[in-house]
C-alpha cells in the first residue's frame, strides 16, 4: 500500500467561525495549491470537515508534497498518508492491518485512532481491535506510553487515513487572511525572521530594502528576498522596493550631529516607508526592532524613530533575543544568506542610547525635506535572481 494521499491539519483557522472560517479555508487551499504547484507535484487539493486532502496523482510525489504544504502558513502539521474506503468496522481494521503489519513487525508500538462522522463504534474499538490484530501479525508488544512506533488511524465518514509520521507545519493563519504590510528589510537575520513572522500571521509581506550604496548588501538582500518569497510567499505577489537612500545618508552625515545620525536616518526610513505604504495600499509596517539589542533600538530611541506615524509598526522580534531570532532564521531557511550580510547603516558613529527627544526633534528637521528618488519596484516571484540583479546594475 502507497501513500495516496497527504493529510493536512490546520491550526487558529478549526477555531474561527462561519464565514470567517470558510474565506480562511479557501484562502489555504490556494496557498496548497501553488506550493504544491511550485514543487511539481501533481496533486488534487480537497476540503474535508476540518481537514485538508491532498491527492496524489503518483505516490512517488508523496515526499515533495509533504515538505511542500508544511511550507503553507496555516498549516498545523502534514502526514503522508494512505486513503482507504471500507465499509464496517472489521473492513477498517483488516485494511489497516495490511498497511501497519510490515512496519510493526518486531516492535513495541500503540495505535491512535480518531474518528468524525462515524456511527457505530467508538475509537477504542478500532484501538483494541487493530492492536491485536498487530500482535497477531508479529508486533513484539504494546506500550502506550513508548512505543517503537506509533500507528494513526483516522476515520472520517467511509474514509480512513493510516499514516505513521506527523511533520510539523508553520501554523498561523493562510496569507491573504489579514491586510497587507511593507516589511523594511535589510537582508540580516532580524527583519528576513520578522517579514516572516507576520507573513506567519496572515498579511501578505511586502518588502523594502533601503540602499546606501554598498552592492554586496544588495545583493545579498534580493537574494534574501527572493528566497522568502520562493519557499514562503504562497497565494499572493510579493514585491520588493529597492529604494536609493544614499542622498539621505549624505545628508544626514554632512547635516546632522553624530551622534544623532543613525536615529535621523532610520526615522528618514520609516516615514518614507509610511508614504510607500499608503500609495501601495499596505497597512503596517514591519521591522526586525527588538529592544534593547543595539543603541538604536533602546525603548526611548524606538519611542524617537516612530513618533507620529499613522501606521502600526510591527515588531514581531520585540521580545526575542539574539540567539533565538538567528534559531529562528535557521529553521526557515535565511540563515545561510543572512549571515553573508553586511552591517550597513549610513553613518559612522552609533547613536546615544537616550537621544534627547528635543535634541532629536531639531537634528531631524535639518534633513527631513531630503529627496529620495522613485523605488525601484520588483516582482519577486515573476523575476528571476538574475533578471533583479541584471536590472540594478550588479551583472553584466
Ligand atoms: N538597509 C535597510 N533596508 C531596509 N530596512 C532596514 C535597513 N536597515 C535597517 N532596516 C530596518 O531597521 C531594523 C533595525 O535595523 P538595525 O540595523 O538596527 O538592526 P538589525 O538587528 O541589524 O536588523 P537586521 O538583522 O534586520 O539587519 C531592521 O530590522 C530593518 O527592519
Amino acid at each position: 500500500m502507497e501513500y495516496n494521499v497527504v493529510l493536512v491539519r490546520y491550526s487558529e483557522i478549526a477555531v474561527k467561525g462561519g464565514y470567517t472560517r470558510s474565506r480562511m479555508e479557501r484562502l489555504l487551499l490556494r496557498a496548497l495549491q501553488e506550493s504544491l504547484a511550485a514543487a511539481g507535484v501533481d496533486a488534487f487539493v480537497e476540503r474535508l470537515q476540518g481537514r485538508v486532502i491532498v491527492r496524489l496523482a503518483s505516490p512517488s510525489s508523496a515526499a515533495t508534497a509533504v515538505r511542500a504544504s508544511a511550507r503553507v502558513f496555516g498549516v498545523k502539521s502534514v502526514s503522508p498518508a494512505v486513503e482507504v474506503a471500507y465499509r464496517g468496522l472489521e473492513e477498517l481494521v483488516e485494511k489497516a492491518a495490511e498497511f501497519f503489519g510490515d512496519r510493526v513487525r518486531g516492535r513495541v508500538f500503540r495505535v491512535r485512532a480518531r474518528r468524525s462522522g462515524v456511527e457505530g463504534f467508538t475509537s477504542k474499538d478500532v484501538e483494541r481491535l487493530l492492536g491485536r490484530l498487530l500482535l497477531e501479525r508479529g508486533a513484539r508488544g504494546v506500550d502506550l506510553e513508548n512505543p517503537e512506533y506509533t500507528a494513526y488511524v483516522e476515520v472520517r465518514g467511509g474514509r480512513a487515513y493510516l499514516f505513521d509520521t506527523i511533520h510539523p507545519g508553520p501554523g498561523g493563519l493562510p496569507v491573504g487572511s489579514e491586510e497587507p504590510s511593507l516589511a523594511l528589510y535589510s537582508g540580516g537575520f532580524d527583519s528576513g525572521v520578522a517579514a516572516w513572522m507576520i507573513m506567519r500571521r496572515g498579511s501578505p509581506v511586502h518588502l523594502a530594502f533601503y540602499d546606501f550604496g554598498v552592492p554586496e548588501a544588495l545583493e545579498v538582500a534580493v537574494e534574501g528576498a527572493k528566497t522568502l518569497a520562493g519557499e514562503w510567499a504562497w497565494g499572493y505577489r510579493p514585491r520588493l522596493y529597492v529604494v536609493n537612500f544614499r542622498g539621505a545618508a549624505l545628508v544626514v552625515n554632512g547635516l546632522v550631529k553624530p551622534s544623532y545620525r543613525t536615529l535621523v536616518l532610520r526615522r528618514l526610513m520609516m516615514l518614507h516607508a509610511q508614504d510607500l505604504a499608503s500609495r501601495e495600499g499596505y497597512e503596517a509596517l514591519v521591522t526586525g526592532e527588538s529592544v534593547g539589542q543595539v543603541a538604536s533600538q533602546t525603548v526611548r530611541n524606538l519611542r524617537l524613530i516612530s513618533s507620529g506615524l499613522d501606521l502600526p509598526v510591527l515588531r514581531p522580534l520585540a521580545g526575542m533575543d539574539k540567539d533565538e531570532i538567528v534559531e529562528k532564521s535557521r529553521e526557515i531557511g535565511l540563515y545561510d544568506i543572512a549571515s553573508r550580510q553586511v552591517e550597513v547603516c549610513g553613518v559612522d558613529q552609533p547613536p546615544n542610547p537616550r537621544a534627547s527627544p528635543q535634541g532629536f526633534r531639531s537634528e531631524f528637521e535639518k534633513a527631513r525635506d531630503v529627496f529620495i528618488p522613485p523605488p525601484r519596484v520588483f516582482d519577486l516571484k515573476g523575476e528571476s535572481l538574475h533578471s533583479i540583479l541584471k536590472t540594478l546594475g550588479l551583472r553584466g
